[in-house]
């Protein structure tokens, strides 16, 4: 029951502060795009998107930032807090910070050179947060395909949505600690492309040096993400499962050579995800700090 002019007469600014917002935080720094889409998918992921991802601990809950996939990882923080404050000046106690996180993950893969959708909203903001969720339901770059499709299903998606939505990947930085086992155990790696990752990531130490997920090109939203998994060149093991002789290797090939197909199927898909189970009507609140409740 969300809908594209939810704040059209409430808050008729919002779609506009938001995009600027972002624009100007990625033209700063490119990356910024990358965590502003993943906040997004890690918040929708750990039962649905209502902003529990933005919630700081507090003395009855500890929040989702400390979980496994979050702690140390997660970023975009201060510029969503940013918005926030934009928004709320021009329109207060109307705009949830689940939307916002909505809106700016479209906003960023627009501006990265993807595909744009058209936003649905009106979701509202959780009063609490899961750290045990968090650390279940976002999947981890450790599983192997058929975990992966699961862990996707779960949530509604069939294998092909799970592959559209892992282009994502085609954008942004994953720090060494995520790769590390498959540069130097795995055999379905590019030989080149393994030794110069080994140079940023050392058998022991530096943890949190950072390599980029689309080894070409990190800050554009393209398909060449597919195109280097199928020279095996993914730089995780859940990216690589992918396109490793298994069911999905065809869905790879064709996102690989129709970059139009892979942007329907993402921009669909990320419409799919942005409707897992929100809090509507009167349910939850509209935070007027995105890090508390209020
Ligand atoms: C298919 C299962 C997925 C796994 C196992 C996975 C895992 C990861 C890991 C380990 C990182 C690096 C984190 C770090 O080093 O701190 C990462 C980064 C990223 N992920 Fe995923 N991810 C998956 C799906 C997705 C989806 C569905 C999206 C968005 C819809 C997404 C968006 C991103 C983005 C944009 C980055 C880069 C963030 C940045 O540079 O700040 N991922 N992912
Ligand atoms: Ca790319």
């Amino acid at each position: 029951q969300l809908t594209s002019n939810f704040y059209n007469s409430s808050c008729p600014n919002v779609l506009s502060i938001i995009k600027t917002a972002v624009n100007s935080a990625i033209a700063t720094e490119s990356r910024m795009g990358a965590s502003l889409l993943r906040l997004h998918f890690h918040d929708c992921f750990v039962n649905g998107c209502d902003a529990s991802v933005l919630l700081d601990d507090t003395s009855s809950f500890t929040g989702e930032k400390t979980a496994n996939p979050n702690s140390g990882s997660i970023r975009g923080f201060d510029v969503i807090d940013t918005i926030k404050t934009q928004v709320e000046s021009s329109c207060a106690g109307i705009v949830s910070c689940a939307d916002i996180l909505a809106v700016a993950a479209k906003d960023s893969v627009v501006k990265l050179g993807g595909p744009s959708w058209t936003v649905l909203l009106g979701r509202r903001d959780s009063t609490t947060a899961s750290l045990s969720t968090a650390n279940s339901d976002i999947p981890a770059p450790t599983l192997n395909l058929s975990s992966l499709i699961s862990s996707f299903s779960n949530k509604g998606f069939n294998s092909r949505e799970m592959v559209a939505l892992s282009g994502s990947h085609t954008i942004g930085q994953a720090r060494c600690t995520t790769f590390r086992d498959r540069l130097y155990n795995e055999t379905d790696i590019n030989a080149t492309f393994a030794t110069s990752l080994k140079s940023n990531c050392p058998q022991s130490g530096s943890d949190n040096d950072i390599s980029p997920l689309d080894t070409t090109s990190p800050a554009t939203f393209d398909n060449i993400y597919y195109k280097n998994l199928r020279i095996q060149k993914g730089l995780l093991h859940s990216d690589q499962q992918l396109s490793s002789g298994g069911s999905t290797d065809s869905i790879v090939n064709t996102y690989s050579s129709n970059s139009a197909t892979f942007f329907t199927d993402f921009a669909n898909a990320m419409v799919k995800m942005g409707n897992l189970s929100p809090l509507t009507g009167t349910n939850g609140q509209i935070r007027k700090n995105c890090r508390k409740t209020n």
